[in-house]
């Protein structure tokens, strides 16, 4: 399967050679052509398998066929949970738009009206947006939604649960009903699937590994460890090579900017990023990570969804998030297009029923990996029939003992007591798409 064989315009396939993207991974190879023949679609694939291409290149492609419009307003809406993830599918856009005059832009809050008024006068084919901006230039009359024929919902799932669906609801009924709809995650509850279908016409589905499957090139660890403790353990794992770009993610905004606190008093370059923060202060504190200035970003699961770091070889859970589905999108940051990665949670033993539910829903094996010197005082309490945590096997001395981000994964780092979760557990590598990007890493 090439780029080429999916009929994609010429002036794309010139901009994914200068990606470096051989091939179509399978989510585009499955969502292409369904989308330029302009069906509905719900696409389910794993994190880091290229999901924003799969709609980005067919829609350029269609805006691209359907020739200059007589007025200029936004033909494409593509709506992010999140800020950033909004300014990165703008990226994505521009990247893979170079050679053709489509016009992007980003609508969010957190940053002025007066330069997305100016943008949205000027006239963009494109608008990506995060919800609540974008009502806000629904009220004050600064865009025209009424030409949108596509909307794309990325991490759909999270685009419909209770927070955003009103807000959905909203820019749903400003928009015209004519159009083309487009639904991408990589985990779909059963209940989120039931409400799409409400606003979409016989939807197509692309379904590319069992749904909610982890990513496959990344070995997950948890820690059973006091919660008291946890804070010494982080340092003990970190400091096993402290060059090593780490993401760690906390469940409340206070409890990241204690845990930078402590990070930056015990000597680790650390920021973090969360709602509560300036989206300047959000915005660098990404980028200071992306170029290496930090290596330890801390964040909440706003940094959970979509974001792509390049290489990014290590995830810690210092807190397990508390839906499940979550755990899948935070771990997806590491292990991405080919590279393998790390998950490492800590996890006390008031936790046990957050894990329990992560373990029915991922398809992959997660070690249950005590580190020596840091065992809890209560075991966690697992499904029966799960194996305890191994003692007298634990990792000895430094934790950074492990398999490098940027090499092949290393199975024999799993030695300890396995959990298979899930029905049928099924491993989905062989669907997998292995190969690089030929990005270079400043631009991730
Ligand atoms: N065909 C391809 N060949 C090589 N690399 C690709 C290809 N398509 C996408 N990529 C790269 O893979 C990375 C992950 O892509 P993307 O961010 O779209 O993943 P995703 O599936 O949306 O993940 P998530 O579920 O986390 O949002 C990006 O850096 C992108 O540039």
């Amino acid at each position: 399967m090439s780029f080429e064989s999916l009929g994609l315009a010429p002036a794309l396939l010139r901009a994914l050679t200068d990606q470096g993207y051989a091939e179509p991974t399978p989510v585009q190879a499955g969502s292409i052509p369904l989308v330029i023949a302009g069906h509905d679609l719900l696409a389910a694939a794993q994190t880091g398998t290229g999901k924003t291409a799969a709609f980005a290149l067919p829609v350029i492609h269609k805006l691209i066929d359907a020739g200059a419009p007589q007025t200029r307003r936004p033909r494409v809406l593509v709506l992010t949970p999140t800020r950033e993830l909004a300014a990165q599918v703008n990226d994505n856009f521009r990247d893979y738009a170079k050679y053709v005059r489509v016009a992007t832009t980003t609508i969010f809050g957190g940053v002025g009206m007066g330069p997305q008024i100016n943008a949205l006068r000027r006239g963009v084919d494109v608008v990506i947006a995060t919800p609540g901006r974008l009502i806000d230039h629904m009220q004050q009359r600064t865009i025209d939604l009424g030409g949108i024929d596509t909307l794309v919902l990325d991490e759909a799932d999270r685009m419909l649960d209770m927070g955003f669906l009103p807000a959905l609801k909203r820019v749903l009924s400003a928009l015209p009903k004519q159009r083309q709809t487009l639904l991408f995650s990589a985990t779909f509850a059963p209940a989120i699937k039931a409400l799409a279908m409400q606003f979409m016409r016989e939807p197509k589905e692309v379904s590319v590994t069992p749904p909610n499957t982890v990513a496959p090139l990344v070995s997950h660890h948890v820690h059973p460890v006091d919660a008291a403790r946890k804070r010494d353990l982080l340092l003990h794992v970190l400091a096993g090579d402290s060059r090593r770009q780490t993401l760690v993610f906390s469940r409340t905004k206070h409890g990241a900017d204690k845990l930078v606190k402590f990070l930056e008093v015990s000597g680790v370059r650390s920021a973090a990023i969360h709602g509560n923060k300036s989206q300047n202060a959000r915005t660098r504190a990404l980028s200071d990570f992306k170029s290496g200035r930090i290596t330890v970003l801390v964040a909440t699961d706003i940094a959970a969804r979509g974001i792509d770091i390049d290489q990014l070889p290590m995830v810690i859970n210092f807190d397990l998030p508390m839906v499940a589905e979550d755990y899948v999108h935070r771990i997806g940051r590491t292990g991405r297009a080919g590279s393998t990665g790390l998950a490492v949670s800590l996890v006390s033993h008031d936790e046990s029923g957050l894990l329990r539910d992560i373990l029915k829903l991922v398809k992959q094996e997660i070690a249950i990996d005590p580190v020596a010197g840091f065992e809890p005082s209560a075991p966690l309490r697992l499904d029966p029939g799960a194996p305890k945590p191994v003692q007298g096997n634990q990792r000895q001395g430094r934790p950074g003992n492990r398999p490098s981000g940027q090499g092949k994964a290393n199975p024999g780092h799993r030695p300890h007591g396995h959990v298979q979760a899930g029905a049928g557990g099924e491993h989905a590598a062989g669907n997998r798409t292995r190969r690089r990007r030929g990005r270079p890493a400043a631009k991730a």
